[in-house]
């Protein structure tokens, strides 16, 4: 029979590949004790103990126990560390506590005394080697994390979050962890600014999108902004209402799993966002909205007994009353047409996939040294510069009846509101949508139903863009006289940047590619299913 030949004499083996496919195979499976072995499978350590074995009741008959499985399977994404002191091996890993893909998980081990001989300590000692390597991949192991907690945060629950549910996931992965709570509005601001980028790779926020917002901006004042913000990757652990970051990034709004996420995370280059108004330059990562959006969630503060519901609410009232922001918009648009940003989000995706196995120094890019490391300088000049002619820009054109502009920089504004289906995190475009508020009631109402169902992009009367850069005068509140003959004149009016209140006044924005670093489940990609049918559309591989 073939299979039973020497392979010296069949002349289409290769020996020695033979020889080490079996060696690698026997390295693999390491004996724990008489009755169980330790496998390193494809996607998971599996474990094979008959010990395991146990009798939980009676057949029908109530004659024979029954018997369960002896073997157990450990997804290596949720292996936490590995390690042998003195004659025991130890695998502490993430359990979820439930079947349900959102499942909080909690730190359980296994342990197994191993015999004293020489050789078994070797090989243990190489298997655990094996085992870590394939539970980090890409990810850096034993990360330095900054940890800052807003003890206000998520109706004041961020600390018990980070006690109970964070820091034993941190504490099992050997992560070192520098925790600081925020004392005052801004803080987090002052912490990055003052932070030693040397000494950490991690600033995590136990917060809602605030505190990222703050540290992004804090690193942004260094003078070597640009080296701190790729050096220092900022994550969240959901502890705030809308948790958009770790949604994005993570998939995630349990903080015991986006801590998960975070010790396996990989560096991931995020678009950033200048903001500029009167002399001020704010960076932003998520969002920047004026009209309905921005008042639903600045303008309801006073409803803020109604919980998340006060956000729908104010969205109703504002719909119902057919509410128009007037305003003029000029902007930078790349593409405007939606299956082109169809084709160009499925183009993106097809080069995530192909760069996958890049070290993470490739993905970052080179980092631009002209700028002395500092912030990248304003293409587009300011919202005080003469609007620029370049091609590409738009004049600034009135939009009389504006209900909604929205910008976003990521998917998901919150859990279950995939605004921005076809954003990437370094595609270096922004997704602008605008929206009139003066069409029916009824096609309003249909519109924010179908955020959730993820039909929102498809429908004709939402806009989208992708963008490189915006002007935009809003020509409604305050010292408007030309807004008087509105409907309904505004007193005041709301802007907002990653859900914090800004100034009400005319503002620029221009994207920054891949300014900022944060960790992601996924090299490059977020945690979205993208814009409806661009699986279907056929991107070449080779000019993608
Ligand atoms: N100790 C503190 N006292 C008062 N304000 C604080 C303190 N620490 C942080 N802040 C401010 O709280 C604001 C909101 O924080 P964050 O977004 O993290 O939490 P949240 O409001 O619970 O979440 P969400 O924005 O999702 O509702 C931030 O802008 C920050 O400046």
């Amino acid at each position: 029979m073939a299979a039973s030949r020497p392979h010296d004499l069949d002349p289409f083996s290769d020996h020695a590949a033979v020889q080490d496919e079996r060696e690698a195979i026997a390295e693999s499976t390491l004996a724990v004790g008489r009755n169980a072995t330790l496998t390193l499978g494809t996607d998971t350590v599996i474990v094979l103990d008959e010990g395991l074995r146990k009798a939980t009741g009676f057949n029908c008959f109530g004659l024979w126990p029954q018997r369960t499985t002896s073997t157990r399977s450990i997804p290596y994404f949720n292996v936490l560390w590995a390690e042998i002191v003195k004659d025991d091996l130890t695998i502490r890993y993430a359990k979820p506590e439930s079947k349900s893909a959102d499942s909080p998980v909690h730190v359980a081990y296994i342990n197994y005394t191993l015999d004293s001989s020489a050789y078994t300590q070797e090989r243990a000692s190489r298997w655990v080697h094996r085992l870590l390597d394939r539970a980090y991949g890409q990810s850096r192991r034993n990360k330095r994390i900054k940890l800052l907690i807003n003890p206000f945060g998520g109706a004041g629950k961020a600390s018990k979050l980070y006690t109970r549910e964070i820091e034993p996931i941190f504490a099992a992965a050997r992560c070192e962890v520098d925790v600081e709570h925020t004392t005052h509005a801004g803080h987090a601001v002052e912490i990055c600014e003052r932070l030693d980028i040397n000494a950490y790779d991690v600033v995590a926020s136990a917060s809602g999108d605030g505190l990222p917002h703050e540290c992004i901006n804090g690193l942004a004042k260094k003078p070597n902004a640009a080296e701190a913000l790729r050096k220092v990757a900022i994550v969240q652990l959901p502890c705030g209402s809308g948790n958009a970051m770790s949604w994005n990034l993570n998939g995630t709004g349990e903080c015991s799993t986006a801590a998960l996420c975070i010790v396996k995370g990989v560096r991931t280059p995020l678009d950033l966002v200048s903001v500029t108004q009167g002399d001020k330059r704010t960076i932003s990562f998520l969002s920047q909205s004026l009209g309905i959006v921005a008042e639903s969630d600045l303008g309801t503060e006073n409803l803020r007994w109604m919980g998340g519901t006060r956000f729908t609410f104010g969205f109703l009232v504002r719909l119902l009353g057919k509410t128009v922001y007037p305003c003029e918009i000029a902007m930078k648009t790349a593409i405007d047409d939606k299956q082109e940003i169809r084709r160009h989000y499925a183009r993106q995706m097809v080069r995530r996939e192909q760069e996958n196995p890049l070290l993470q120094s490739e993905l970052d890019g080179p980092l631009d040294t002209s700028t002395n490391l500092g912030l990248p300088p304003l293409q587009y000049g300011t919202i005080n510069d003469p609007l620029p002619t370049d091609a590409g820009w738009t004049p600034l054109t009135p939009y009389p009846t504006l209900g909604n502009f929205y910008c976003g920089n990521m998917t998901m504004m919150a859990a279950d509101m995939p605004f921005f289906p076809a954003s990437l995190p370094s595609d270096g475009l922004l997704d602008l949508v605008t929206i009139d508020g003066d069409i029916g009631r009824m096609k309003s109402i249909g519109l924010l139903l179908s955020v959730p169902k993820g039909t929102f992009f498809d429908k004709d009367c939402v806009n989208t863009y992708k963008v490189q850069a915006v002007r935009v005068i809003p020509r409604y509140g305050p010292g408007v006289e030309d807004a008087q003959h509105l409907q309904h004149k505004k007193k005041t009016g709301y802007f907002s940047v990653d859900g914090e209140k800004m100034p009400f006044e005319p503002f620029q924005l221009e994207v920054h590619r891949g300014l900022g670093t944060v960790l992601s489940r996924h090299v490059g990609r977020y945690e979205a299913i993208g814009p409806k049918g661009w699986q279907d559309i056929e991107v070449g591989r080779a000019n993608s």
